[in-house]
């Protein structure tokens, strides 16, 4: 497997990477971005994860999130996936919020998705495998972060890996996909029409499973937020983890919308929050 460089640029006195390779699992051209605090001399790395939300790429958390300046301060290395397998030849649709841009991070099971849309193996198989050829001195701690649709991906992801990562974070994540209007549609398109296919896939319902390890959550969500009503409520998901006794920090904050304004300005206590958990593995 091998990742090139596309892209390099000096960040905090680390670097700022993008990568493009051929994925075997997704069939496809990917591009994804990696930040080493290259400049320290830290022996061991700890990695985290963060996915981003609907339309877009890897590049719009490395371009609007401002979380260079934590990482170099924390010595962490951050890995930042894009949010699908892309290319004229891959499955797409006229909608923003299906096909590409709009993964998310499932394992498709139907046509035309299935062959390329299979994002939980790349984030879970392949893509580990590469960076820990990129970085050599990972120390094994992880954790994972994201945004919206990518806020869920972290829980799902995180919650279905509960030895692996040390804590998950959210910005205005979509808490109970299956019974959101974006989370059904697209789970209509790549699990198909059967919604216990959806189960394993939806953080609601993960967060009832009973893990050998109660990860930390941290969940930040504006409440001046557009697509709060419709997409993002949180009261089945808090009142299933609080059933299952899971450790939640909910935190609304007055006045923040969607954007990645609200990103940029919780990112340090996120930071923060990553680095303690992970420190205490
Ligand atoms: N294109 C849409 C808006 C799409 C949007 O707001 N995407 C969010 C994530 S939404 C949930 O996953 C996002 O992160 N956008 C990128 C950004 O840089 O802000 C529209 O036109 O309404």
């Amino acid at each position: 497997m091998i990742a090139e460089v596309i892209e390099r640029h000096y960040s905090f006195e680390g670097e700022m990477l993008k990568y493009r390779h051929q994925s075997e699992v997704l069939a496809c051209e990917m591009t994804f971005s990696l930040y080493l605090p290259t400049l320290v001399t830290k022996k061991d790395y700890s990695l985290i994860w963060w996915l981003s939300g609907l339309t877009c790429t890897d590049d719009n958390f490395t371009q609007k999130s401002g979380f260079q300046k934590y990482a170099a301060a924390h010595e962490v290395a951050v890995i930042i996936p894009d949010t699908s397998p892309r290319g004229i030849e891959i499955p797409d649709s006229p909608d923003w919020d299906l096909g590409q841009g709009a993964s998310f991070y499932v394992n498709a099971t139907e046509e035309p998705w299935q062959k390329n849309y299979q994002m939980y193996s790349y984030l879970t198989e392949e893509l580990p495998k590469i960076v820990s050829d990129l970085i050599p001195n990972l120390s094994g701690n992880e954790s994972i972060m994201g945004h919206s649709m990518g806020g869920h991906g972290a829980l799902m992801v995180g919650l279905k890996n509960p030895t692996r990562f040390s804590a998950i974070s959210a910005f205005a994540p979509i808490l109970s996909p299956s019974q959101v209007p974006w989370g059904q549609k697209a789970f209509t398109h790549y699990l198909g029409k059967d919604k216990s296919s959806w189960e394993q896939w939806d953080a609601t319902n993960l967060i009832t499973k009973p893990f050998q390890h109660k990860l930390p959550i941290l969940i930040t969500q504006g409440s001046e937020d557009n697509f709060y009503e419709n997409q993002l409520q949180e009261y089945s998901f808090l009142a299933t983890a609080k059933e299952n006794k899971q450790n939640i920090n909910y935190q609304k904050v007055v006045g923040y919308d969607h954007s990645y304004f609200t990103i940029a300005s919780f990112m340090e206590e996120h930071f923060k929050f990553h680095v303690t958990n992970m420190e205490n593995q």
